[in-house]
């Protein structure tokens, strides 16, 4: 069920009416619905339990906003974090070093080694040189970094190009050709526990086919390690899976990704990993804004309203659609061009779109908007960084709050020299 729903003709999250955030918060303002992110947490771990052993590591960099990852441990999921900034948040959200798996291809050593003392659960190692520097942080504390080798199957997910990460010319992991010596000189580090693999071939896959091809590829991989004589207990196999951005579309569900690992997985006798973000995230927000004013355009109005390509960077970075609707819709419809105020072309959140008609001082609410939207939000234009609120039945509550400019003016000063 979706919780963002038109209640009396009004649209809500949960019970809480959409207005009523914008009078208290403000706008632009990012509305994520509790009920929607538990159930869709649910959803995965069910679909993927046929599958058999399984770990849910949340990937933060989908939504790392505290109340998030809160509800999202109290589900039982861990994190999957790329920089030691989200590692601290999962470990403030409550979530147990343990459960916390750290891939990304540029961890520093500074980052390294406050995670192996932090006793971060798996390293996703990106290459066999951070492999090589890992197993050196962790020697030299006495301590040893568990870990898995993320690889490259060189399958194209089909996804953004933009957006892909498994393709050989993509910088994430080691090539599929080199895997296995890499791995077998790994292995034997002291100060590593080379447990395992890991793949990611990238994120809103719409058509399961590529998935199947890179973990069957994974599959071969690690058959071909263990008849070495290498242990491995863990397969890591990403997140990735798409969502519905518009009205009617049809994506292959949760159950039917399910399905599939279930298949290609049958026989591997580990424990599979996974790294759901958007799937989880994206349609459980929606981004609250007001109409600032309809101006008539050489084809088609402009209606600028008062969240911009910094408050959500996904049209004007991937050319991403968001159903765009009006909260409180009067029934009239209008083909109009939705634009911020900011001082680019690509401002630009819908073209010549067919939607709700409205007007000055109406809102209108962007969907599909909980995944990478305020974690991608920055002050350009010396704009204000932009608030979330979390709601929960009749209840809400701002979860991040509007960080003015002046405060970020305030990080600034004139050098001496100036003065
Ligand atoms: C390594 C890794 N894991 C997980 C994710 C999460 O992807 P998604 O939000 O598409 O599920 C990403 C992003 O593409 C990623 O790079
Ligand atoms: N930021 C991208 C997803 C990137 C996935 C991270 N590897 C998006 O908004 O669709």
């Amino acid at each position: 069920m979706d919780h963002f729903q038109y209640h009396e003709g009004v649209l809500h999250a949960e019970n809480v009416p959409l207005p009523v955030i914008a009078d208290a918060v403000g706008t632009p303002v990012y509305v994520y619905s509790e009920a929607t992110l538990r159930r869709h947490a649910r959803v995965f771990r069910e679909a993927l339990t046929p599958a058999g052993s399984t770990h849910f590591a949340f990937a933060v960099k989908s939504n790392p906003n505290l109340a998030v990852l809160r509800v999202l441990r109290d589900e039982g999921f861990g994190a999957d974090v790329v920089s030691i900034g989200e590692a601290r948040r999962a470990l403030a959200a409550g979530i147990p070093a343990a459960d916390i798996v750290f891939s990304g291809v540029g961890k520093t050593d500074a980052e390294m080694a406050e995670a192996v003392e932090a006793g971060i659960g798996q390293f996703n190692l990106e290459s066999e040189e951070e492999g090589i520097e890992l197993a050196r942080i962790a020697a030299e504390r006495g301590l040893t970094a568990t870990a898995a080798l993320r690889v490259n199957p060189d399958v194209d997910a089909g996804t953004h190009d933009k957006i892909s990460t498994g393709k050989a010319d993509n910088k994430f992991g080691v090539p599929f050709f080199a895997a296995k010596d890499i791995f077998s000189r790994l292995a034997g580090l002291p100060g590593l526990n080379l447990r395992g693999l890991a793949v990611h071939i990238g994120s809103q896959i719409t058509n399961l086919d590529p998935s199947r091809a890179a973990f069957a590829k994974m599959g071969g991989l690690m058959a071909d390690l263990r008849r070495d004589g290498f242990v491995i207990t863990h397969m890591d196999l990403g997140g990735g899976l798409g969502v519905p951005y518009r009205e009617g579309e049809m994506l292959p569900t949760p159950a039917e990704y399910g399905a599939m690992v279930a298949d290609v997985t049958r026989d591997w006798r580990v424990t599979l990993m996974f790294e759901p973000g958007r799937v989880i995230t994206g349609n459980s927000g929606v981004l609250v804004s007001q109409v600032v004013r309809v101006k008539r355009g050489a084809n088609h109005p402009f209606i600028v309203v008062d969240a911009a390509m910094n408050d959500l960077a996904r049209p004007a970075m991937y050319d991403a659609w968001h159903d765009v609707v009006a909260v409180a819709p009067t029934g009239s419809r209008t083909t109009a061009n939705v634009v911020g105020p900011i001082c680019e072309s690509s401002d630009t959140f819908a073209k010549n779109r067919e939607m709700d008609a409205v007007q000055t001082g109406d809102l209108v609410a962007f969907r599909t908007a909980g995944a990478y939207g305020a974690t991608m939000a920055n002050t350009y234009n010396s704009r204000p960084l932009v608030p979330e609120v979390l709601v929960s039945g009749d209840r809400y509550a701002v979860v991040a709050n509007r960080i003015d400019p002046a405060t970020i003016l305030a990080a600034e000063q004139v050098p001496d020299w100036l003065k």
